[in-house]
């Protein structure tokens, strides 16, 4: 028998975590499992604007599990047709005796299944509910929404904090056009959507820290995010490119993972290669200073 968390969970930020740790108090004082029933995406993933997810599933998963509890994975298609009624059904089918949630918590088809429905009609699954507030800072509701936003700013210090942890971006690295080599610095590409629909940050140059497959040694690094407008490109896709400080190895396919720790600068148009390289050079000055 359960007690369970339902939610996206994206970030898991301190107020996820206060749902989070709340469902583990209420399974150990009813003797129950405590379980996390975890959306891929969340619904505003189905309207537009959506910027994307902080993190993928999988990281979401792991972070909850390390809080102590199992984690269910499932998808919105999966369970978009089922009425609020029959959801309730199918819990407790599941053996679901107590749910924990969010005062926004919004379920099945239409998302008619709100809170009050939750407290007015629970009884009769033999379940009990517990709805919590808002945790706020400085009066501010923290949410997945304010991180994001933060993120396409360009405050990745405001973000790491509301994270209480730092954010991070990973991927396989995919090979290009060449011209890192030529410039004197090579840019692993990651591909930061090869799974999931993965929040791109203000287009810009961060400091950042790498681990590498296969690589004990953790590598210091500068990313850049955007379009390359200095280069002239048929189709401009955006990228999440790292140049890593004293490295020389060839990681083409090899899986990444970057923390980002903050943003340096604005990503410009340069008259030419010869000043793109001169700034470079100077963003690898600052660097070294902040690492050292
Ligand atoms: C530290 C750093 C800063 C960068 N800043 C800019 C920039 O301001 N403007 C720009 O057009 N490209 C910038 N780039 C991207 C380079 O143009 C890009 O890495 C280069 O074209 C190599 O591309 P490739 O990986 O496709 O070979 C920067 C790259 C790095 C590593
Ligand atoms: N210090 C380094 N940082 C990032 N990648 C490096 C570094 N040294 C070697 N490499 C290799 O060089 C590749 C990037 O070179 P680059 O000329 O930018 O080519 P591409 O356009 O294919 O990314 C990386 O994917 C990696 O395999």
């Amino acid at each position: 028998m359960y007690s369970v968390a339902v939610g996206t969970f994206d970030g898991v930020h301190k107020g996820h975590k206060y749902i989070l740790n709340k469902n583990i108090e209420n399974a150990k004082s009813n003797d129950l499992k405590p379980l996390a029933i975890m959306l891929r995406y969340p619904m505003s993933q189905y309207v537009n604007g959506f910027p994307g997810l902080l993190y993928p599933s999988w990281e979401r998963a792991k972070f909850i599990k390390d809080l102590g509890m199992e984690v269910e994975i499932i998808d919105m298609q999966n369970v978009w047709n089922i009425t609020h009624y029959k959801y309730l059904e199918i819990l407790k089918e599941r053996g679901v005796k107590y749910i924990v949630c969010g005062e926004d918590f919004k379920f099945g088809r239409g998302a008619i299944g709100d809170t009050r429905f939750l407290l007015k009609h629970a009884h009769r699954y033999d379940m009990k509910v517990q709805i919590l507030h808002d945790l706020k800072e400085k009066g501010n509701r923290i949410s997945s929404t304010m991180i994001r936003n933060a993120i396409k700013k360009g405050n990745i210090k405001l973000a790491n904090k509301m994270l209480e942890k730092t954010w991070t971006l990973e991927g396989p690295v995919y090979e290009d056009r060449h011209i890192g080599q030529k410039l004197g610095f090579p840019t692993a590409n990651i591909d930061i959507r090869f799974k999931e629909d993965i929040i791109f940050p203000k287009y810009g140059v961060y400091l950042v820290k790498g681990k590498i497959e296969n690589i004990e040694k953790e590598y210091w690094g500068l990313m850049n995010v955007g379009v390359r407008p200095t280069y002239f490109e048929n189709k401009k896709v955006p990228k999440v490119e790292v140049f890593f400080i004293d490295f020389d190895y060839n990681i083409y396919n090899k899986y990444v993972k970057i923390e980002i720790i903050n943003y340096m600068r604005e990503e410009v148009k340069f008259k030419n290669e010869t000043d793109l390289i001169k700034a470079m050079n100077e963003d690898l000055r600052n660097a070294r200073e902040i690492i050292y």
